[in-house]
């Protein structure tokens, strides 16, 4: 067998040898451009640009490689390559092994410094004064809504949303009792909820507990007796606690929607694959003109600017007066945007960009 193997190794052989030039040719180009970057101030993390790349080679792929493969392998390529055009440093929504960690490693790769912080504000604060290159946040989820304290940070910030990642969310019971034995289950409150029936059929009689993370659940439930996690995979393998039950979510398409947070605006992809976020106020107007929120809505839909989100948040200032946070199709910089936000800020107090990024991964 070994005769009709090794001339077959030998042409791998010679591949791997060209495939290894070739990678540290292009990472020496990533040099360069980390150089360029680094003299003009740019932003080292490109997301317009990644998505460009990664369409490009999932365009020249004939195949048998699936497309999945090779964003993966590029996804490790430009992470080497971020790393050697300077150290970066990603925060997170910690501990370690959370699903907002699992979310940041899906987007930048094992090349990257990571580090765990207990609170959304935290993150925020840490890229704001420079301790951190880049932010991750969950924003949304499919079936819970939105993270409100997430939004309610962006009214303060001058942070720049710079790109977006969507992990489906997979939940585990996790614990070294056996099912009989489990008394007290601890959770984020969001996990619980989303797993609110499998726990009501399975375990009726079990305490729910809110821990600060999935993450922390796990770490409880490793060393109290009778107690069990909900949580992703990733936390069990960390912490070393077997999974008693896989995929415990009541929706099988549970789907957390995380934003990459930075101090530098994402440029445009363009052909239609950019999205855009806003902050609108409309002051007094909301509760006191008829068709106010209407009229906020025009602007942008007379222009064939797409709305994909309205979330409305109380401002905090007055009973009754609200923050309207929108997702929308296009770039900040597009035309027909920059004609849309004119006539918006002609009579919103408050029109603030929180940024523009790739539609998908
Ligand atoms: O083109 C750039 O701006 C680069 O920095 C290079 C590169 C790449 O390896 O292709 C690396 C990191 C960026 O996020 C985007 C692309």
């Amino acid at each position: 067998m070994s005769d009709a193997l090794e001339p077959i190794r030998q042409k791998i052989d010679a591949l791997d040898h060209d495939l290894v030039r070739l990678l540290n040719e292009r990472l020496g180009l990533a040099a360069e451009i980390g150089k360029v970057k680094r003299s003009s101030g740019g932003s080292i993390y490109a997301s317009e640009r990644e998505d460009k790349v990664l369409r490009k080679v999932c365009g020249l792929n004939e195949g048998p490689i699936k497309d999945e493969a090779l964003k993966a392998i590029y996804r490790e390529i430009m992470s080497a390559a971020i790393a050697l055009e300077k150290a970066t440093k990603i925060v997170y929504l910690g501990p370690e092994a959370t699903n907002t960690h699992a979310a940041a490693i899906k987007k930048f790769g094992a090349s990257i410094d990571y580090e765990g912080m207990g609170t959304i504000a935290d993150l925020f604060t840490a890229v704001e004064k420079g301790e951190a290159d880049y932010a991750v946040i969950p924003i949304e989820n499919s079936t819970e809504g939105s993270v409100r304290e997430a939004l309610d940070n962006f009214v303060e910030s001058d942070l720049k949303i710079v790109a977006q990642i969507y992990l489906e969310i997979s939940h585990s019971l996790i614990s070294n009792e056996s099912l009989e034995g489990i008394t007290k289950v601890y959770s984020k409150d969001q996990a619980l909820a989303q797993c609110r029936h499998w726990l009501q059929r399975h375990l009726p009689h079990a305490q729910l507990i809110d821990a600060s993370s999935t993450a922390r659940a796990v770490e409880i439930a490793a060393n109290e007796p009778g107690a069990a996690a909900v949580a992703g995979e990733l936390a069990a393998q960390h912490h070393d606690v077997p999974v008693i039950a896989a995929n415990i979510q009541d929706k099988s398409d549970n789907t957390t929607r995380f934003f990459v947070l930075g101090k530098k605006p994402a440029g445009a992809v363009g052909s239609g694959r950019d999205m855009s976020s806003f902050l609108i106020s409309l002051g007094d107007q909301a509760s006191s003109h008829s068709g106010a929120l209407l009229k906020m809505l025009m602007p942008m839909a007379e222009r064939g600017i797409n709305l994909s989100k309205i979330e409305s948040r109380p401002s905090k200032r007055r009973p009754w007066d609200y923050y309207f946070f929108v997702d929308v199709s296009g770039h900040y910089q597009d035309a027909n945007m920059q004609e849309a936000l004119s006539e918006l800020s002609a009579f919103c107090p408050m029109v603030k960009w929180l940024g523009s990024y790739p539609v998908v991964n």
